[in-house]
This record gives C-alpha cells, sequence and structure tokens, in this order.
C-alpha cells in the first residue's frame, strides 16, 4: 500500500442519488494530491420477482445505465485501501440489505483485522428529510467500528451543516418519486467529506 493514498468508495444505489453522492465523494477525494478514489457498487440480491417488477420503471433503468461502468465491489476491494466510504439509500429506515450483506460477508477480514486502522466514513440518502436518513448513516457506522475503523465524520467549521448534510456523514432526499437530485450543497458537502477522509488517511499513512 505504500505510494498513494487509496479511498475506496462502496455503495448500492436502486435509482442514482446514492450514486450522485459517492461520485462527488470521489471527487473530494482527489481534490488532496496523491490520493486516489475507487468506486464500486456492491451486488444486488433482490428476489427476481422483485427485481423484474422494478426494471418496468424509467427512473430505475435511467440509473443502471448511468451506473453501469462501476464495478462490483469484492472483498479484496476492500483490503488493498487506506479508507472506505460506505454508502446507501434509506430503507425502512435502515442500511440497504443489499449493503449490509455485503458488510456481513466481511467475517473473513474481521477474523484477520484487515480492516483495523484504516480510516472509514458514510453517507445515505433518503426520500424525505425525517425519514431515517441520520439513523441509517449512524447504524452504518456501528459496523466499521467492529473493524477497528477510525471513522470521520463532517465539521461544522464553515456552517454549512446547518442547511444540508450531517456531521455523521454527507446526506440528500430525494422526495417521493426518488427524483430530486442532490443539491449543490448536498453535493459540496460530500465532496468535502472525502476531501477530509483522504487528507485524515494520507497523513496516518505517513
Ligand atoms: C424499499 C425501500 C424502502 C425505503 N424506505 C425509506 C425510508 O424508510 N425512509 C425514507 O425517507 N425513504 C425511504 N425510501 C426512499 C429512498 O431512501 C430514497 O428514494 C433514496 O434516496 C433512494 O436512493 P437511490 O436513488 O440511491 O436508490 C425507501 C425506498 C425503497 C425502495
Amino acid at each position: 500500500m505504500a505510494g498513494e493514498t487509496k479511498i475506496l468508495v462502496v455503495f448500492y444505489s436502486l435509482y442514482g442519488n446514492t450514486a450522485k453522492l459517492a461520485q462527488s465523494i470521489g471527487t473530494g477525494v482527489t481534490e488532496v494530491p496523491g490520493c486516489t478514489a475507487i468506486l464500486r457498487r456492491v451486488p444486488e440480491t433482490m428476489p427476481q420477482e422483485t427485481l423484474m417488477q422494478l426494471e418496468q420503471s424509467a427512473a430505475y433503468q435511467k440509473a443502471q445505465e448511468e451506473m453501469k461502468d462501476i464495478p462490483i465491489a469484492t472483498l479484496e476491494d476492500l483490503q488493498d485501501v487506506d479508507g472506505i466510504i460506505f454508502g446507501s439509500p434509506s430503507h425502512f429506515g435502515n442500511a440497504a440489505a443489499q449493503l449490509k450483506q455485503f458488510i456481513d460477508a466481511t467475517v473473513p477480514l474481521w477474523v484477520k483485522g484487515q480492516l483495523v486502522g484504516k480510516v472509514g466514513g458514510v453517507f445515505c440518502t433518503s426520500g424525505s428529510l425525517h425519514g431515517g436518513n441520520e439513523g441509517t448513516l449512524i447504524t452504518l457506522l456501528l459496523p466499521l467500528l467492529h473493524h477497528g475503523m477510525i471513522i470521520v465524520g463532517r465539521t461544522y467549521e464553515d456552517y454549512s451543516l446547518a442547511n444540508a448534510g450531517t456531521p455523521y456523514g454527507a446526506s440528500s432526499t430525494s422526495g417521493p418519486n426518488h427524483d430530486q437530485r442532490p443539491t449543490d450543497q448536498d453535493l459540496a458537502i460530500a465532496r468535502s467529506l472525502g476531501k477530509r477522509i483522504a487528507t485524515v488517511a494520507k497523513k496516518l499513512k505517513g
């Protein structure tokens, strides 16, 4: 892992909103000299029947088309980086099962302490403002602590969090039809979270 500082941004997204935050986080990472962002999606685990219904939705189809070039994450991806930022839509007030399943499959890494000391952060999108965004972010931080990761959130230094985002991680709300994309302010906070995590990871790497 000598040389460049690598930050993995790994997420699940059905309608593309979480993917938009992921991309801004990645941009923030690359703003730190010597830091590289690696974007990955977690595998889809939805039952075929549900997936077939979703595939009728134009919004779903469009989002999947936009994300098709982002590779699917593997456990090896997690090992080879200095920081990991996990993102998910809020599904019933919690992280999507697809991301949780990916995280639950990290037991072999946990047993060997392979994520200990890596810098970690989280991001989330929800349909409504009070629909579970913060709860999802905080819940998503817990497995990172179990892995011994060093958690980094977003600070209030310029008070931009008064209007968007959270101290726990980047966030946005997508509205009842999942089509209200993250605002410029949401994206700016996501970018600064990526930059902050990359800065800390680079310093720790020494
Ligand atoms: C199965 C499911 C459960 C959801 N549960 C919630 C919820 O509890 N609270 C909420 O505000 N939005 C909820 N939503 C809406 C999504 O969180 C929201 O549209 C999100 O921004 C979608 O992100 P994506 O575009 O990355 O898929 C749910 C959506 C789905 C499909």
